[in-house]
């Protein structure tokens, strides 16, 4: 990944106002970046009126004095008064599954009576009986709960969610949630990354071998030729690999054939048992591991040195009670801790703010780790570093305003969030306003 930053320690810089700007190329990075974060008493965003510069890409950032003076022969179609308010970079969550039908509050209550996960899913619950009911689902049903999570997401701050099928096993149903996903990237102004995970559960009938080879012989072929038409457009592959769903050979197999049709490695590994998951991710190549609650040390270190990151997720810890990933093991050792907020039929969470909310208080992560864990080390997870995830000019404009003078209060207040944020903007453009 050409110049794509990332921080795996904590680091900060301030500035004060900011402008959008010309239509220019977005550069690459070579240098570590950070999310840059205001809070002068004196700070303004301005956003160009001139359609042909306004891209939505970040022109220029300084003293709102050198600003002005510097573009006072521009004019713009909205300046926002940010005094005593912080803009900080918009949320990345780099972990969800939002297309789906069959909502599963029922296991809430099975599980809050003592049952594990693990037993549900063998019992035909869990990720199956979510794959029954979207199989049954018509796209347009799919789009419209999909459109409306998105809304929850941005309106908590998201500007880019990574976005997985896995709820169909079968090629049809994966095509569907993939087309589902694209009509959303197309039509929304969130940023969407597109993850093909059709290797998320064995489909009934079929061993983890078995269904490895129906999706390198068959599904992949497809993908691959439905992304050179340009009708669908995929970034990422995942499996689940877990004790009794996705052996590490199956695995293996799966993601190595993605990787060979262009895509990302990103995947679930070593959640609730260890399974070197890690140790095979870095072997492979991959950007990024999700869950690593059960990670080995051989395992946290290679994930170091290879630069792969982690993608932790607070709320299915939380939820499931699982015992925590070693955040601050990861952290100390140098590897870059991303965050995700999971959100699925079973940990239903929306919210980014609460996502490094539980990374503080469970996973002993400092307020500015999770904030970098949540912004341009997610991005770095999805292969986007280099254009979203923090405040620097040449990259999209995708930023939050919270109305407090200290950026800490959109982790501190735990559920606040939706009083907090006054605005969210992506590329440029305000796409929520309190
Ligand atoms: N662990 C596998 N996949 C999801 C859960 C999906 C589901 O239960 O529907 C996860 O990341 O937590
Ligand atoms: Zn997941």
């Amino acid at each position: 990944m050409m110049g794509d930053n990332a921080v795996s320690q904590r680091q900060s810089s301030n500035f004060t106002g900011g402008l959008f700007s010309p239509r220019e190329q977005a550069p690459t990075w070579s240098s570590p970046g950070c999310p840059t974060i205001s809070s002068a008493s004196h700070c303004e965003y301005q956003l160009s009126s001139d359609q042909e510069k306004a891209d939505g890409f970040i022109k220029a950032i300084g003293p709102a004095d050198a600003i002005q003076k510097q573009f006072s022969e521009e004019t713009f179609e909205e300046r926002i008064d940010c005094s005593g308010k912080c803009i900080l970079p918009g949320l990345v969550d780099a972990h969800t599954h939002p297309v789906w039908a069959g909502e599963r509050v029922h296991e809430f209550a099975m599980k809050l009576a003592g049952a594990t996960y693990m037993d549900i899913h063998q019992a035909g619950g869990g990720i199956n009986f979510t794959v029954e009911r979207t199989r049954q689902a018509s796209e347009e049903e799919l789009y419209s709960s999909f459109q409306q999570r998105l809304g929850c997401m941005m309106r908590a701050g998201t500007t880019l969610v990574e976005c997985k099928s896995g709820y169909g096993l079968n090629l049809e149903t994966e095509l569907k949630m993939l087309r589902v996903i694209e009509r959303a990237r197309q039509e929304l102004d969130i940023g969407i990354s597109a993850t093909y995970c059709g290797a998320h559960s064995v489909p009934k009938g079929k061993t983890a071998s078995e269904a490895a080879d129906d999706i390198i012989k068959n599904h992949l072929p497809r993908l691959k030729e439905l992304g050179r038409n340009g009708e669908i457009h995929v970034d990422n592959i995942d499996v689940f690999c877990e004790k009794d769903v996705f052996d590490l050979d199956s695995t293996r197999r799966i993601l190595q054939s993605g990787k060979d049709i262009g895509l990302q490695i990103n995947f679930h590994g070593d959640e609730l048992h260890p399974m070197k998951a890690a140790e095979l991710g870095v072997e492979l190549g991959a950007q990024a591991i999700s869950h690593l609650e059960e990670v080995s040390d051989e395992g946290i270190a290679a994930m170091a040195s290879a630069r792969c990151s982690a993608v932790l997720l607070p709320t299915t810890a939380y939820m499931l009670r699982l015992k925590q990933p070693r955040a601050r093991k990861m952290l100390d050792e140098g590897v870059i801790v991303a965050l995700g907020s999971d959100f699925n039929p079973n940990a239903y969470c929306f919210s980014m703010p609460m996502v490094m909310h539980l990374a503080c208080v469970n996973m002993r992560m400092s307020m500015p780790e999770a904030l970098a864990a949540a912004t341009i080390n997610a991005a770095y997870a999805l292969g986007k570093s280099h254009t979203q995830g923090s405040l620097e000019v040449g990259k999209q404009g995708d930023l939050i305003i919270i109305n407090s003078p200290r950026w800490e209060h959109l982790i501190y207040q735990f559920g606040g969030h939706h009083e907090l944020i006054d605005y969210v903007i992506a590329k440029g453009k305000v796409i929520y306003k309190k």
